[in-house]
């Protein structure tokens, strides 16, 4: 099979996160990630016999050290986007309840931010239409 975009298409669980006060966790993507030294909306690749509740919350886990009950994500936004070398599927949900105080597992540096200061970081540019979304949500 050829090596194309198209094969490489990856479904993400992504998590925007709130804490009590309103703001929102962000985690910045390892130097040789892909779409690396970007900051990101916590989540990973769900596999193949996960819905995608089930893997946020196993994300969250090994990524944050979080648990999150998978009755409280709740859908927030799908983004397709592709990337010259990969296209993704970001299934982006709402997290407002979780138990643990969330840490960088795999020793990424980790930002909770007001909404209003979301702008000030470098984040994927499938992130833009997130970002947009989370600025005009109620
Ligand atoms: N988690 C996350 N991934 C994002 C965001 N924006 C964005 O374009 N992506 C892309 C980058 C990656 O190509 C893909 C997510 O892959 P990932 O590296 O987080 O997956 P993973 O946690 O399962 O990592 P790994 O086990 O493969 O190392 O989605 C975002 O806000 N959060
Ligand atoms: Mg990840």
């Amino acid at each position: 099979m050829q090596n194309t975009a198209a094969n490489k298409r990856v479904h993400v669980a992504v998590g925007v996160i709130f804490n009590s006060q309103g703001q929102i966790l962000i985690a910045r993507r390892h130097d040789d990630a892909h779409q690396g030294g970007l900051w990101e909306f916590p989540g990973g690749k769900v596999e193949s016999d996960e819905s995608v509740c089930d893997a946020l919350a196993r994300e969250l886990y090994e990524e944050l050290g979080i648990n999150i009950q998978t009755s409280s994500c709740k859908p927030f936004i799908e983004i397709r986007h592709d990337y010259s070398d990969k296209v993704v599927l970001l299934d982006v949900w709402t997290v407002f309840e979780f138990d643990g105080e969330a840490s960088g597992k795999e020793g990424q540096p980790l930002r909770w931010v007001d909404r209003s200061q979301l702008s000030g970081y470098d984040f994927p540019a499938a992130n833009i239409a997130i970002i947009d979304a989370i600025l005009n949500f109620a």
